[in-house]
């Protein structure tokens, strides 16, 4: 079963509450993960079971950031407020960009998730391609730094 996180910025959460009550069929079977006032407000907008992190504020990016490190994400949903400065930028920062590096889908704004859920990939079961990192995870082995 697919596991999908979902995230908005309080500039940002009708949006996402929006969009994902018009998908409500596509979600029925995928397991939803979420910062803690996102997930609360989807889990009592659709009457389903959200798992519920931290407050992005209070370290919730960082915990999905750790899924996606686990492999145990497939699908990102954050809808970020570009208008409004967040205090934990950093960690929202670090949530995109291991996204990135485990080579996760993100969809940032509606848009894109629209993108994402009609594309026949996503249809057929696609498998992401998980990065191998052997090369950089042995890049000192043998020697440490300064070594000649
Ligand atoms: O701040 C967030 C993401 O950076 C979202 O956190 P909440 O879902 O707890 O509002």
């Amino acid at each position: 079963m697919k596991t999908i996180a979902l995230v908005a910025h309080d500039g940002k959460k009708s949006a996402l509450l929006d969009w994902v009550s018009r998908h409500q069929a596509f979600f029925a079977d995928k397991q939803l993960v979420a910062t803690g006032t996102t997930g609360k407000l989807i889990s009592s907008a659709l009457k389903r079971e959200v798992t519920c992190l931290a407050s992005g504020p209070l370290g919730g990016d960082q915990q999905i950031g750790a899924m996606i490190a686990e492999q145990k994400i497939d699908w990102l949903v954050f809808f970020w407020d570009p208008l409004s400065s967040q205090p934990h930028d950093p960690d929202v920062k670090a949530l995109i960009r291991l996204a990135v590096v485990w080579n996760v889908p993100v969809a940032c704004n509606q848009a894109t998730a629209d993108f994402i859920i009609h594309s026949s990939l996503y249809q057929q079961n696609y498998q992401r391609e998980v990065p191998d990192f052997a090369a950089y995870k042995q890049r000192f082995d043998g020697k440490v730094s300064g070594d000649k």
